[in-house]
């Protein structure tokens, strides 16, 4: 018989899992919000009725189905509270040992038949799907950021995901309103091996003296049609997980195309890791984001 999700788990309370847990909730699924800090569950779910509010002010969500859609978010300050979960989506800081510490500890506490996914942005499915006692049940199920506004995920099976688990991951995102593209689990997936390296060349760009954080950004707007420069793109993802996806890129594909700019380097070195501190390529703590170069 195939699985039927009631209640979705989201591990990381970060931007990604405010976001997928938000959609989640607003589709009708019951949401658990776990973090390592519990402090960061209660800013996700801060953010997740702001969120909800901005859409309701825009006419794209009714009054009543934002306040059924938080009633259905719960905070899981430990992981034992995911015990009932039917999916449990890791959205945890872009390292793999995180990530690997996560599931092995998630495999004790949820049912056998819970199907485990990874919204990361580059690690290889099959190497975390082998930290778990269910590589079979397991899957990348990998949303956009914003994730309420980007109608986009990538499925990406590993190597040992059986095909009822791929079938229900389908359904899930297709209940969630959005599209998916199936990509093979090879390193960045589709998206990130075609976007990341873009944005590192922006910084490249940035780096040789070609052009400043305005001219670049502008040139791409403008000159591409973008919705947002690629600087601006780098500090809305987090500079932090723009250098690890490179890092998994140049590793995984042993290609010195993949090599991330010195710069990226050390921007994340200084803990400017974009929008979510405050400062990246654009210090964001004044009125207006001023460009940092
Ligand atoms: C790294 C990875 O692994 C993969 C990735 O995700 S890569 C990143 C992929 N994402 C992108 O490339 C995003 C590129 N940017 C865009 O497409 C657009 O700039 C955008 C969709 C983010 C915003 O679009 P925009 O036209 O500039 O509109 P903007 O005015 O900023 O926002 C649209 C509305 O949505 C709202 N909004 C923004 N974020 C929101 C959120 N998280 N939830 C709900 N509403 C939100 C805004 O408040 C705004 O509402 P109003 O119109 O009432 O002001
Ligand atoms: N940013 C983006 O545009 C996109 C990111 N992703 C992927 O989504 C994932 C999350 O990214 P994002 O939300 O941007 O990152 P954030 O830094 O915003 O959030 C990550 C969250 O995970 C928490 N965390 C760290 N370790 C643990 C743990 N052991 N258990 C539970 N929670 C933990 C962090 O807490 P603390 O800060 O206290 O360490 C933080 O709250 C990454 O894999 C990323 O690659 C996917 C698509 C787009």
């Amino acid at each position: 018989m195939p699985l039927e999700i009631k209640k979705v788990g989201v591990i990381g309370a970060g931007q990604m899992g405010n976001g997928i847990a938000h959609v989640c909730a607003l589709a009708g699924y019951d949401v658990a919000l776990n973090d390592a800090d519990p402090d960061r569950i209660r800013s996700g779910l801060a953010t997740i009725n702001g969120n909800m509010a901005k859409q309701v002010a825009k006419g794209t969500v009714s009054e009543t189905d934002r306040q059924e859609a938080l009633a259905r978010i719960v905070a899981a300050d430990k992981t034992e509270d995911l015990a009932d979960c039917d999916l449990v989506i890791e959205s945890a800081t872009e390292r793999e040992e995180v990530k690997r510490k996560i599931f092995s500890g998630l495999c004790q506490v949820v049912k056998p038949e819970t199907l485990l996914a990874s919204n990361t942005s580059s690690i290889s499915i099959t190497r975390l799907a082998a930290a778990t006692d269910r590589p079979e049940r397991f899957i990348g199920i990998h949303f956009m950021n914003p994730v309420p506004l980007m109608e986009l995920v990538e499925l990406v099976r590993g190597i040992a995901t059986d095909d009822e688990t791929f079938e229900a991951s389908k359904t899930f995102v297709t209940r969630l309103h959005k599209t998916y593209a199936v990509a093979e689990d090879f390193p960045a997936f589709i998206v990130n091996r075609i976007l990341l390296p873009m944005i590192n060349e922006a910084i490249y760009t940035l780096y040789e003296g070609v052009g400043s954080v305005d001219s670049i950004d502008r040139a791409m707007k403008l000159g591409a049609n973008h919705p947002m420069g690629p600087l601006q793109l780098a500090d809305f993802i987090g500079l932090d997980t723009c250098l690890a996806v490179m890092q998994v890129l140049h590793e995984g594909l042993a290609d010195s195309k993949y090599r991330p700019c010195p710069l990226l380097v050390k921007y994340v070195e200084a803990g400017w890791l974009g929008r979510k501190t405050q400062r990246g390529f654009y210090d964001y703590r004044g009125e207006k984001p001023v460009p940092t170069r």
